[in-house]
Parts: C-alpha cells; sequence; structure tokens
C-alpha cells in the first residue's frame, strides 16, 4: 500500500493569467497540464483562465489556437467534454508592458471577470514570456494593483531563465520581491516537475539504508549528466546568448546535485527544504580564474550524423553568429565544502547533439579496500555505482560485483535494476502538472527560492567569466553523435577517473 502525503484536495477558485499565452511554452506544455489537471478533477470548482496576449484577439481564436495546441501535445487521447470545460471559461485579454494603460484596462476587465464567476479574487500571474519581459510585467500588475492582496492570494509564477549570470539573478530577485512576498514568487524549473527527480528525497529520505553510506567515507565521487541529442535547431538567436553552461546547470543539473547532495531536512515542508538545498549550493567552493579553467571543458558541435538525421554545424545555425565561441557542451569539476562531501567530487557533463540521450546521476562508491580473492586484483573488479536514471531509463540501478556459476571464483559485474514502467502503471504526464496543481494550492516546495538561484549563480559565475575571457581558446569542437569533447574524458582522467558508459 502506498503511504504518504497523497490527499489531492481541489484548489481554491482562482483566476489563472498566462502572458505569453500565444507562445510555445503556453500551447505545448501549459495548457495541456492544464488539461490532464481538468482530466483528473483537479482544477478549481470556479475558475477563470486568462491568456494575455499584446495584441487582442477573440476569444474564441485563441480558444481555437489553444485546442489545435491541446491536440498536438496532449500526453493522453483529448476527451472533448473536458477540454471544453477548461476552454470554455477561457478569456483573451490585449495587454502590453510598452503600454501601461492597457494594464489599467486589464485590471478592470479581471475584476469583472472574477466577480462574475464568483473567484474570490485569488490570482495566479504565470509569466510564459521571454525573460526580459518578466520584469516589465510584473510591474505593470504591480502598479496597477492587480498585486495587492485584498483578502485574496496572490501568485507570481517565473519561467526560466531566472537571470543570466549572478549580477541580474539579484537584480531580478530584488525588483520582484519589491513588489510581491518571497512565499508568493514560483520560480519554475521544469525539472523539479520530473517524477524521477523528486524521487530522489524519497530515495533518500524514506529509506535507512542509504543514509550512513551517503559520504565521503563511501562514495568516491558522483556524475551528474544531462545529455541530449537534440542539436539547437530553430533556438540560434536565444541559444548563441546563452549556451550550455547557463541553459543548464545553474538550474537542472543544480537541482540534481542539490537534491543528491543535501543534508535530511527536518520537516517535509518548503522551509526546510529549501533551505537545505540552498546551503548544499553556497558551499560549492567558489574557483579561480585558473581553477574554473582547469576544472571545466567547453565545445561546440560540428556536423554529423545521429540516427536518420545529419545535424548540420552549430555556427552553420540560423541567428547563430558566424565566428560564434558559444559552448553547447560543458562538463565541470565541483567540490562541495562541507563534513559530508569534503575530498568527493562532483563531475557535471551536458551538451546539445551527442550520440546517446540520457539524464541521469550516478554516485560511485568506494571500491573493495583489498583484493581477497587473489585471482581479482581491486582495480579489475567492476565499479559499485548507483545509478538515479531520470531519463530515458526511469529508473534505480545498483551496479556490484558477483560470482559467476563455476568451480573457481569468478568474478563479473552485474546490475540490480528497478525501473519506474515495471512497478507503477503512471498517468501520462507533461511534468508541469505537478508544478501547476502546487502553484495553486500554495506549496511552493518544488520551486526555487531566491537565495538558491543566486548561490547557483555563483556557484557557475567563474566558469562564466573565466571562458568570456578565454573566449576562442580553450575551445573545443565534437562531431554532432558523438560522446562530446575527448577533454571531458581528461577531467577525469587526470583524477584516476572516467565517465560511466551511457551505451
Ligand atoms: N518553450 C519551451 O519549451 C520552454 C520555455 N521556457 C521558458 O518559457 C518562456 C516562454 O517560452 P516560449 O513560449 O518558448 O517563448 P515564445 O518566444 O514563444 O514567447 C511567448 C510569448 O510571449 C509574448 N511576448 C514576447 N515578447 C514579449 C514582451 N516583450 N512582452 C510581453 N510579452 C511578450 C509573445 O506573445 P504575444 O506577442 O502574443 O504577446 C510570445 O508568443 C521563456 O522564458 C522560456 O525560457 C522554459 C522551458 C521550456
Ligand atoms: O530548459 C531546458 O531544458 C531542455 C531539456 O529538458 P529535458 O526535460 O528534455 O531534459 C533543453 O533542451 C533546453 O535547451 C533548455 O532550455
Amino acid at each position: 500500500m502506498a503511504v504518504g502525503q497523497t490527499a489531492q484536495k481541489k484548489p481554491d477558485p482562482c483566476s489563472f493569467v498566462i502572458f505569453g499565452v500565444t507562445g510555445d511554452l503556453a500551447h505545448r506544455l501549459v495548457v495541456p497540464a492544464l488539461y490532464n489537471l481538468a482530466a483528473s478533477d483537479l482544477l478549481p470548482e470556479r475558475f477563470c483562465l486568462v491568456g494575455v496576449a499584446r495584441k487582442g484577439m477573440t476569444d474564441d481564436k485563441l480558444r481555437d489556437s489553444l485546442m489545435k495546441g491541446l491536440r498536438e501535445f496532449a500526453t493522453q487521447p483529448v476527451d472533448d467534454a473536458v477540454s471544453l470545460r477548461l476552454l470554455q471559461c477561457l478569456t483573451c485579454i490585449e495587454a502590453d508592458p510598452k503600454d501601461p494603460p492597457s494594464f489599467d484596462a486589464m485590471s478592470k476587465q479581471l475584476a469583472e471577470l472574477e466577480a462574475a464567476r464568483n473567484t474570490g479574487g485569488n490570482r495566479l500571474f504565470y509569466l510564459a514570456t521571454p525573460p526580459n519581459a518578466f520584469l516589465p510585467i510584473s510591474r505593470e500588475l504591480g502598479r496597477t494593483g492587480m498585486l495587492a492582496e485584498n483578502g485574496a492570494w496572490r501568485r507570481l509564477v517565473v519561467e526560466k531563465p531566472f537571470g543570466t549570470d549572478l549580477v541580474s539573478a539579484r537584480a531580478l530577485n530584488s525588483e520582484l520581491l519589491k513588489l510581491v512576498d518571497e512565499h508568493e514568487i514560483y520560480r519554475i524549473d521544469h525539472y523539479l516537475g520530473k517524477e524521477t527527480v523528486q524521487n530522489i528525497l524519497v530515495l533518500r529520505f524514506a529509506n535507512g539504508m542509504f543514509e550512513p553510506i551517503w559520504n565521503r567515507n563511501h562514495i568516491d565521487h558522483v556524475q551528474i549528466t544531462v545529455n541530449e541529442q537534440l542539436g539547437v535547431g530553430h533556438r540560434g538567436s536565444f541559444y548563441d546568448q546563452t549556451g550550455a553552461l547557463r541553459d543548464m546547470v545553474p538550474n537542472h543539473l543544480f537541482q540534481l546535485l542539490s537534491l543528491v547532495a543535501m543534508e535530511p531536512p527536518i520537516r517535509f515542508d518548503a522551509h526546510s527544504v529549501r533551505a537545505e538545498k540552498a546551503d548544499v549550493l553556497s558551499a560549492i567552493q567558489a574557483q579561480s580564474e585558473a581553477e574554473a579553467l582547469r576544472n571545466s571543458v567547453r565545445g561546440q558541435y560540428l556536423a554529423g550524423r545521429i540516427g536518420d538525421s545529419q545535424i548540420e554545424d552549430y555556427r552553420k545555425i540560423e541567428d547563430v553568429a558566424a565566428g560564434s565561441t558559444t559552448e553547447t557542451y560543458a562538463a565541470l569539476k565541483l567540490i562541495i565544502d562541507n563534513w559530508r562531501w569534503a575530498g568527493v567530487p562532483f563531475y557535471l557533463r551536458t551538451g546539445k547533439a551527442l550520440g546517446v540521450k540520457r539524464t541521469e546521476v550516478a554516485i560511485k562508491f568506494k571500491q573493495a579496500p583489498f583484493a581477497m580473492f587473489n585471482c581479482t586484483p581491486v582495480e579489475a573488479l567492476a565499479q559499485n555505482y548507483l545509478v538515479i536514471g531520470v531519463a530515458p531509463n526511469e529508473g534505480i540501478a545498483l551496479q556490484f560485483n558477483t560470482k559467476v556459476p563455476g568451480p573457481s571464483i569468478l568474478i563479473d559485474g552485474v546490475e540490480m535494476k528497478f525501473r519506474y514502467k515495471d512497478y507503477f502503471k503512471a498517468e501520462p504526464s507533461t511534468g508541469y502538472e505537478t508544478l501547476i496543481y502546487d502553484c495553486m494550492i500554495g506549496d511552493n516546495i518544488l520551486f526555487q527560492r531566491a537565495d538558491s538561484v543566486e548561490a547557483g549563480w555563483k556557484a557557475v559565475q567563474p566558469f562564466i567569466d573565466a571562458w568570456k575571457k578565454a573566449g576562442a581558446e580553450g575551445l573545443q569542437t565534437y562531431k554532432a553523435g558523438s560522446e562530446g569533447p575527448e577533454d571531458a574524458n581528461e577531467l577525469l582522467r587526470r583524477d584516476g577517473r572516467s565517465w560511466r558508459k551511457l551505451g
């Protein structure tokens, strides 16, 4: 029997206001997630769905467009009765932060809608826009009083990227905190919507057997891998300004790192969990420029084949600068300065256009200290890994040595595997349902607090600065479809270690 915090209550009546409703995220992930919540009867009884666009359109036109997105991106067959229930309450409002009177009009229109639908004035504003619009929109919401509490709740959901470096993230936090309180800001990182990522907490803190060995005495090092086969595709203008490090490390890879490395929270509540995550991120050792260069590898992909697809050179992608030095691959060695992890390196790697798609955390335990079986030197034993598979192999695997049946002691490495799909019949999901539901019930455990975001940027800032200064020098290349730049292997080899084979 499953135990835990299972009761799924219906959220309070509220308005769910999506800025950037005409965009990709709203069509591909947010509305399909709302559909899945509607199908599970987890939307409020009294609900206003509002889409905000800078150029107005009729409600019907927006409904048609979102319906089209739903048919294309839904994770389950679309039931007309459910989609109708969700989209019949949709209203399109025209508002542009560059046109302040449009926000005054919006404020009036929203209040009228809420009165008509009796939602009690609770409001969730979802900023599904490019990041440069987060602050202008929030300021207009503040100026027009739409963020004032008036006896109801207000929540601001902010998409990634949250800043582009430490300075900009601090500035964005400080400006947003002038408008709303920390507990009213929901900084989304979609990795925290993944079952396999949430399960890291359960694996560590609902099982007594791991804690005694989860430290420097037993763990040799940790590898965090987020390898994608996808290239940059049509996102050249965004990606060329961003690169693999900013796009993935301070957010997604650090979610994995902090869940694996944090101390046990004293309670399962937002304050305790997020405090421990922020603490461990702030314990990542600061690196000098020379250390940052030594402890990192960056690469850019060249043309190559992945399966049936021919991938073109990164530099030939539309909107990518001709001599771009933006990295599409990053590997880092980080040290966490605390008692649990002293001397245990965390190796991180992420890249685009790689041969194998794999997101995993591999915890490498120390080898047996002595070769009792004189037929096998310790070095020849297979390595002991606990592998948390996030995607596509969703599950947990333990790699250990075993005796090969037969008269002599012959030893071989084997794997014990738990696969989600063998045990659970999971509901199809976009990964955003839990996050959106949690915003509506006011639970921010799975959202990033300001201190974590800033600690994340602080940890990667030395690499950003050192790479910027180095320019093209030190930038490796790798063939699309390969494992990434050869120097990434050297990063571990010089420590007497190697990356786990993903094949
Ligand atoms: N797409 C994805 O898969 C993911 C996206 N994200 C994040 O979600 C956010 C939205 O992404 P995505 O939908 O792809 O982006 P889009 O480029 O599709 O933009 C979304 C919408 O924002 C509106 N918009 C654009 N500029 C402004 C502006 N200056 N002021 C107000 N509104 C503006 C536009 O609508 P209109 O012109 O109608 O007003 C546009 O359709 C981004 O922050 C992105 O980083 C995060 C994870 C995944
Ligand atoms: O936020 C982002 O994440 C995706 C990878 O997400 P995943 O769930 O497929 O692992 C990445 O492709 C994209 O560049 C980045 O902006």
